[in-house]
């Protein structure tokens, strides 16, 4: 698409985490050069520093944009979360100071649901027991404690885009499943939705998490869920750290009431693969920890490289928030031989014919104009002549209840 956007080589991009190649390689396709690419999180006070002088950040689960450090970045336009989640970025403050966030809410779904379906098999055969007591030299040859997942109830908390995944290929394998969620969904194939999340935890033989990370989710699965659990059952979380309390799931290994569990997620998690990771479940053969990889595949992660950084392109070069995490939606062509004015302001009533008194009063031709609002803010795009863009600018700048305003030439 032929785009007039803001010299590119003057927008800095901060990339962390290690995100795919695939990002790198659409960013210079768009033509953004001036790219800082680090293959880790960084520590709060470089991220400080670092954040000042980026347009845009990527980021993945490790990184946390607070209002605190999202206070240094007065030149950001748009968070580019390479991921699913967005918890580790503060969204009302980021809204707050007119900074779009994106994420990729597909591409890694069903990296998730895979894993947990094979996590599932391994642990209702006894496997991560019987191949740590192999790697000591052990010989563990026992039927006992060993199923097949064949006609064992799986419960699902979350019937999302990865849970509806996990549900259908569970059902492939022969499980009957049930699901418990806060909104009422559709069952795909022949799975069930259950009125609480203890008549779920009852009958479950599987129980698997896949809620986001928010208030209600925080904790929500405690010494009281764990008791509700059927014995010789399994818990897997794959969803956040900050869902399972872990030291009840201490407790209720020790008891030997489960037969297993998967743990993908922690409330603590290694800042890079140098550091220690410190868990108290380490202790137990028959729990699979993973290094918060569910989404970590190589065709994951190239689609979401892709995926994230043509919405950081399309937003940079036109201004459209599609499938903006916190942003109005708004799908925007492209403004050839015309100046676009980008307004971003709190949504109070009054800012649209303040906006307009300012063309009409200045003798502004508007070429084009589109308008998004979401309960906080208002978005406002108006296509200009180039020769009124900075006049318009200027005026714009003083609106009520501006946030932000910028120019794309
Ligand atoms: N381990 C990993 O590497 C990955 C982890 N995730 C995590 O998995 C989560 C779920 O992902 P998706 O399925 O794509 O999200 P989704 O938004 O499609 O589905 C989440 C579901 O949880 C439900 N829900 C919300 N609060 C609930 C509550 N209190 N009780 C029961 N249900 C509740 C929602 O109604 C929704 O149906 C993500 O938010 C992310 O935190 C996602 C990708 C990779
Ligand atoms: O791969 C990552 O860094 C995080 C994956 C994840 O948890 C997510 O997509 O929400």
């Amino acid at each position: 698409m032929a785009t007039t956007s803001l010299d590119k080589s003057k927008i800095r991009i901060l990339l962390l985490e290690g995100v795919h190649q695939s990002a790198l390689d659409t960013l210079h396709a768009a033509g953004y050069t001036n790219i800082e690419y680090i293959k880790h999180a960084i520590s709060e006070t470089e991220l400080k520093e670092k954040i000042a002088d980026a347009h845009f950040i990527g980021i993945r689960s490790r990184t946390q944009l607070t209002d605190d450090v999202l206070q240094h970045a007065d030149k950001l336009v748009a968070i580019c979360c390479f991921c699913i989640g967005t918890n580790q970025v503060d969204l009302k403050a980021a809204t707050r100071r007119g900074i779009a966030v994106f994420n990729a809410p597909f591409s890694n779904t069903r990296s998730v649901a895979e894993l947990v379906l094979a996590q599932a098999i391994l642990l209702l055969r006894g496997i991560p027991e019987k191949n740590a007591s192999a790697h000591r030299g052990g010989w563990m040859k026992s039927a006992k404690n060993s199923y097949e997942i064949r006609g064992k109830k799986l419960g699902i908390i979350g019937y999302g885009n990865i849970g509806t995944q996990f549900s259908v290929l569970a059902e492939s394998l022969g499980m009957d499943v049930y699901f418990y969620d806060v909104v009422a969904k559709l069952p795909i194939g022949n799975a069930k939705q259950v009125g609480s999340l203890k008549e779920l935890l009852n009958q479950s033989d599987v129980v698997s998490l896949h809620v986001p990370e928010t208030p209600s989710t925080r904790w929500m699965f405690g010494a009281e869920q764990l008791a509700q659990m059927k014995p010789g059952s399994i818990l897997m979380n794959a969803s956040r750290g900050t869902v399972v309390d872990i030291e009840a799931l201490t407790e209720t290994l020790r008891s030997g009431k489960l037969l297993g569990a998967a743990i993908d997620v922690f409330p603590v998690e290694p800042r890079s693969n140098d550091d220690e990771f410190i868990s108290p479940l380490r202790e137990f053969d028959n729990v699979i920890l993973t290094p918060h990889i569910g989404g970590s595949t190589v065709e994951a992660q190239e689609n979401i490289g892709r995926e994230v950084a043509e919405k950081l392109t399309l937003y940079s070069d036109t201004g459209t928030t599609m499938a903006s995490v916190n942003f109005p939606e708004v799908a925007l062509p492209s403004h050839p031989n015309q100046h676009r004015l980008l307004h971003i302001h709190e949504n109070v009533p009054g800012v649209l014919s303040e906006i307009n008194r300012v063309f009409s009063e200045n003798d502004i031709n508007v070429c084009g104009q589109y308008l998004q609002t979401n309960e906080d803010i208002g978005y406002v795009v108006i296509d200009v002549d180039k020769e009124y863009s900075e006049l318009a600018l200027e005026k714009l700048k003083h609106v009520k209840a501006t946030i932000r305003c910028r120019v794309l030439f």
